[in-house]
């Protein structure tokens, strides 16, 4: 009796405590926070007993998510991140939501906003990424911090500089060609000489083809397992957000951790070949100047800017996501506005015919497609592929006028910073690509109001990269097709942590020349 008194006492001993830090952790906390909040002004919907908001966010979502939009509407907020749109509303360009018992801080204001991004002291690192999208991304350059993100970021920048760039204009312009060989042959097979075609998809082919291409020396074809694997990742990833967590959750068997965990070794299995391939074929000269030879010559560095093979195949993940996924949505959201703007593929294609005529566009050329250059920019401001950012608080500090704490999250909604009509005018839901034609730092009333790749330190490395493709892309387009919008499109954008057209993107094409 005394020894099961005594177990019982041990046990007590044990549990209290736990039993007390879940109490502070699920309701004292919330109710800090939030009181703390409050007194400065800044409100949001309650927090929810361990859900915190993500069940009005999913209740939101799921409203949302049978709308469809009309085909010249761009105000999408009324379906990719609803909840967002409809909280500023509520309460302001600041206001505190919960992601489980999470606080965060949703920050609009431009200066705020400037202030957060630009900042080079490192004040305002990353939050840490869930399980579910370190698994999709690695823990490469997006996610690295300080001296790590200096190493990594010194050895994988030379592979973006303008020079290197141009240099890939050819292999790009090959992917294209390849791809639009195949739409031509099945244009010219119908008797009508018109052929409906899902864009989305080639674009996701094409995007995978010409990072694999350029920057791994490998094709589509050879990394399709990784690319296919990530997508699936992708979908977990952003279901996994929204579900409820407990301590160890990760690690529990379940049908959706056992998939997640089988993708994972797939992606790493087949980063491995790809790399080994690589080091077998090391001739006197090296590993080759592409991303893939930078990461690898950098093992030789003795300057201390290193990467260990782990680092390497996170950043060969990073890069197969992030060089493919982003541009892929871009050429297919510019592909919507200009077959339903037909005014502006006739003036992008007079453009293009004088620049380059029926020539395979190299950079000089491209560097002269002004309008081409408009249209894929108001399309990154109306169809930003990501639609928010996040930040937090590296000590307790005043952002504006609001006291945060060390840690605090900030979620930079883009999606509907690009909407805000004191940055960008009456017009702000129209599509218009002359407001970029002075420039993007004269398009809205502030010059960093175009955040589609973000702006300061960590702003996109790929962003040239990424507009010389599309130019490419829609170049060699415009030079083929005339297009319009299918009958059957439905325009319901939607974000899965990207922005995409939640049904595809069919489209109507017709040869130039036959
Ligand atoms: C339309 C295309 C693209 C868009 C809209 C886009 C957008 C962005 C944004 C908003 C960020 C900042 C993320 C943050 O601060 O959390 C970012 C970072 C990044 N992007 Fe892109 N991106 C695009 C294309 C690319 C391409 C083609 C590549 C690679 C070839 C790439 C690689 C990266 C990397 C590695 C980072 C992290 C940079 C750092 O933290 O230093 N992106 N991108």
């Amino acid at each position: 009796m005394a020894f099961i008194g005594l177990a019982v006492g041990a046990l007590l001993v044990l549990l209290i405590p736990t039993f007390w830090r879940g109490l502070v952790h699920l309701i004292w906390r919330p109710y800090v926070i939030t009181k703390a909040f409050r007194k400065q002004g800044v409100s949001g919907p309650g927090y929810r007993f361990w859900a915190g908001s993500t069940g009005e966010i999913l209740r939101m979502r799921k409203a949302a998510s049978g709308l469809i939009l009309d085909n010249h509407c761009h105000d999408i907020r009324l379906v990719a991140a609803v909840h967002i749109g409809k909280w500023v509303a509520e309460y302001g360009e600041t206001f505190l939501f919960w992601a489980g018992t999470q606080p965060r801080i949703c920050i609009s204001d431009p200066e705020m906003v400037r202030q957060v991004l630009s900042s080079k002291s490192g004040i305002f690192p990353k939050i840490d990424p869930a399980p579910a999208i370190l698994s999709l991304l690695g823990k490469g350059l997006v996610f690295v911090e300080g001296a790590d993100w200096e190493r990594h970021h010194r050895v994988l920048s030379p592979a973006f500089a303008m020079d290197k760039l141009k240099l890939h204009t050819r292999k790009m312009a090959e992917c294209a060609k390849e791809m639009l060989e195949v739409w031509c042959h099945q244009v010219n097979q119908e008797q009508d000489q018109q052929k409906e075609i899902e864009v989305s998809e080639h674009f996701q082919e094409l995007t995978a083809d010409v990072i694999a291409l350029t920057s791994f020396g490998s094709s589509y074809r050879e990394g399709k397992e990784v690319f296919v694997a990530q997508k699936r990742l992708q979908f977990l990833a952003a279901s996994m957000f929204l579900s409820l967590k407990f301590p160890g959750s990760n690690y529990i068997p379940t049908k959706r951790n056992v998939e997640k965990w089988k993708l994972e070794k797939t992606v790493k299995d087949k980063l491995t070949g790809i790399i080994q391939d690589r080091l077998d074929s090391k001739e006197f000269s090296g590993y080759g100047n592409d991303l893939l030879g930078l990461m690898l010559e950098s093992s030789q560095n003795k300057d201390g800017h290193t990467l260990s093979m782990d680092e390497i195949i996170d950043e060969c993940k990073t890069f197969f996501f992030a060089g493919q996924e982003t541009t892929a949505h871009l050429l297919t959201w510019a592909m919507f506005l200009l077959s339903t703007n037909k005014d502006w593929q006739e003036k992008l294609r007079e453009e293009v015919l004088q620049q380059c005529g029926m020539e395979i566009p190299n950079a000089d050329m491209l560097g002269k497609l002004k309008l081409v250059n408009m249209v894929l920019l108001e399309t990154l401001r109306l169809y930003s592929p990501v639609v928010l950012i996040a930040r937090k608080t590296g000590k307790d500090m005043t952002l504006g006028n609001i006291n945060m704490p060390k840690d605090t999250a900030l979620m930079i909604p883009i999606l509907l910073i690009h909407r805000n009509k004191r940055l960008w005018g009456d017009d702000v839901h129209e599509f218009n690509p002359f407001r970029f034609a002075n420039g993007v730092l004269n398009a809205a009333s502030q010059p960093n109001a175009l955040l589609a790749f973000s702006i300061g330190p960590r702003s996109c490395i790929g962003q040239n990269f990424s507009m010389l493709e599309s130019k490419i892309v829609i170049t060699m387009i415009l030079q083929r097709f005339s297009f319009s919008l299918s009958p059957k499109y439905k325009h319901a954008p939607m974000d899965v942590i990207t922005l995409q057209p939640k049904f595809g993107l069919p489209i109507v094409f017709r040869p130039l020349h036959t």
